[in-house]
Parts: structure tokens; C-alpha cells; sequence
């Protein structure tokens, strides 16, 4: 072989590493963060469904990686007009937009396995006129964004719903005491803190079950909500598992419910050098650093595709 690599001998590499031992490993590929919106326009009082999809496939891409030989490659650009052309009948329900574009990939190549669909979408309200609610025009709304995904493999579908930068904060019924000290431990202990986090969740449904994702979604949210606001708070540790908890007995639909959430730190300030006291009234709030806790709360017997949740990136 000769010392110098041509770029059309790097392209044929997979002739150069099958010697030296070298393999290609796991891929995908696809669209990342198409913004489609879609408006239903039938009657004078249009509806609007606003949505970031990523498309990615898995299955039998060696031929690009290793030969310069794309017969197999659905373009990504391809993968974008199929999120536009399938919007084009209306979303329902991001879940329900997925896995239709994951059974379509999956259904139309033979070697398309797989693949990895993601979405978050984002809440529009009827802006208020003259007391009226707007027939076509909207205001941004929403507490938080809701995700969700579909992990494709064969013919299994794993769906995944969840939402993020859910900020909540309770003032009182909160604590944090009995923890180790040691040399470098200055926390003072308490019973009465701030608790403020913003969530990032997701919950995986049992395959096969037949759900209403959006009212599912709703009720979801509702029950975190409440459950974030039910009893005191020994740790955000312990509230987090009491909020999934809680989303899981109401739900038999949903296997699993993960959580990522920040411990926005509010710290009470000191006013006596300005002659003042400070009953819990007045903190700064720290945006960094800040705790992170994150857990999985399951059900007994039941096993977590731990793949399924690596392939989403973080924790949740
Ligand atoms: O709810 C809390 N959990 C912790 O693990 C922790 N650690 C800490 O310093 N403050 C808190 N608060």
C-alpha cells in the first residue's frame, strides 16, 4: 500500500479498515429540527399545531459509510418533505405523528430497521379581543414544552411522552435536614426552604396500549402538578419519586416515568447588616450552581429498556 491516501481511496476505507480491523459501528441519520406548523382552516375558526420533529433512520447504511454508495440512503432532505407531506392531513397528536412516519420509513425501505422520531410542540391560545376568543389569532402559550418520541427496532414501537422546562415553585413545606456533615459541609439544616425546580420528564407507555395521548399528556401534567404541591418536601428526592408515583398509579398505561429536575436554590439573604431581620421573606435566587437530581420510578417486575433510554441522549 502506498503511504499516501487519494480521497477516492479514503472513500473506499472500508478496504483500508477491513484490513487494519477498523468497523463501522451504531449509526443514524436523518432531519434534524424541522418547524412544521399546521393550520386547520375548514371553518372560519382556524386550529394551529406547531411542532419540531427530528427524523432519524437505522438499519443498513454500511454501503455510504464505508463505500461512498448512497443506494441506501434516504435523503435527509427526503425525510423533511415527508414530515411536511404527512402534516399536510393534520398532526392529532405528536405521538400519533410519529409513529406514522416511523411505520412509513420502516414500511418503505427494506432496509430501513429503524430509526429515532422526536418531537417537542408548543401551545397556542386564542388571543382575547373584545372578549371574544380569536378566531385566527393566537398567543404563545404554555407552561412548559411538551416532547415526545417513537424508538423504532423491527416491528417494535416504543413511545415515549414527556415535557420540559416545567417551572414550578412552593414558598413553605419544604426541608432539607439529617444529612452527613463533614468537614466541608456548611449547609444549615432546615425545615422551612424555598423548593423550586423546572421539570423535565418522560414516561414511557407499555407497548401495544391503546392511548389517547393528548388527554393522557394532559392528565399527566395535571397530577405532577399536584402531586409537586401535596405534602412536605424532605427532599426534592422525595418529591420527585411522590410525583411519579402518583403519574404511575393513575396510569396504568405508562411502564415508566423519568425525571430531571434542577434544585433552583433560593437562599435566604442576610439583611442585619442593614439592621433588618429576614423571616424568610426575601432570597437570592441562584441560577447556578444547582442540584440535579434524577431518577426513574418503575413499576416491580416490570424491566426498563435501558437502550431505549440511552438512544434519547440524556437522562430523560
Ligand atoms: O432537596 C435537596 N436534595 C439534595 O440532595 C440537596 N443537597 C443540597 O445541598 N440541598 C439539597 N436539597
Amino acid at each position: 500500500m502506498t503511504d499516501i491516501l487519494t480521497r477516492n481511496d479514503a472513500v473506499n476505507l472500508e478496504h483500508v479498515a477491513g484490513s487494519s480491523g477498523i468497523v463501522l459501528g451504531a449509526n443514524q441519520y436523518g432531519k434534524a429540527e424541522v418547524r412544521v406548523v399546521k393550520v386547520t382552516r375548514d371553518t372560519n375558526r382556524h386550529e394551529i399545531e406547531d411542532l419540531n420533529v427530528t427524523s432519524q433512520l437505522r438499519g443498513d447504511f454500511a454501503g455510504a459509510h464505508l463505500d461512498g454508495d448512497n443506494a441506501h440512503v434516504v435523503a435527509t432532505d427526503t425525510q423533511k418533505n415527508t414530515i411536511f407531506a404527512f402534516a399536510r392531513d393534520g398532526v392529532g397528536s405528536p405521538e400519533q405523528f410519529l409513529l406514522r412516519l416511523a411505520d412509513h420509513f420502516t414500511g418503505s425501505f427494506d432496509w430501513v430497521t429503524g430509526g429515532r422520531w422526536l418531537a417537542e410542540s408548543y401551545a397556542w391560545e386564542r388571543i382575547v379581543a373584545h372578549g371574544e376568543q380569536h378566531d385566527h389569532a393566537f398567543v404563545r402559550s404554555g407552561q412548559e414544552v411538551r416532547t415526545a418520541a417513537v424508538i423504532a427496532d423491527g416491528d417494535e414501537r416504543h413511545v415515549i411522552a414527556g415535557l420540559k422546562d416545567l417551572t414550578v415553585l412552593k414558598t413553605t413545606r419544604s426541608g432539607f435536614e439529617g444529612y452527613p456533615r463533614d468537614r466541608y459541609t456548611t449547609l444549615p439544616e432546615t425545615a422551612d426552604r424555598i423548593l423550586a425546580t423546572s421539570v423535565s420528564t418522560r414516561w414511557r407507555y407499555v407497548p401495544g396500549a391503546e392511548v389517547g395521548y393528548n388527554a393522557v399528556y394532559d392528565s399527566v401534567k395535571a397530577i405532577l402538578l399536584e402531586a409537586f404541591t401535596e405534602n412536605y418536601s424532605a427532599a426534592l428526592q422525595t418529591t420527585l419519586f411522590e410525583m411519579g408515583q402518583a403519574a404511575l398509579v393513575a396510569h396504568p398505561e405508562l411502564a415508566e416515568i423519568r425525571f430531571s429536575m434542577p434544585n433552583k436554590h433560593h437562599f435566604v439573604v442576610d439583611l442585619e447588616p442593614f439592621g433588618l431581620d429576614n423571616p424568610n421573606e426575601v432570597f437570592y435566587a441562584s441560577d447556578r450552581s444547582y442540584g440535579l437530581i434524577e431518577a426513574s420510578v418503575e413499576r416491580e417486575g416490570v424491566t426498563s429498556p435501558a437502550e431505549v433510554w440511552a438512544s434519547l441522549g440524556a437522562f430523560c
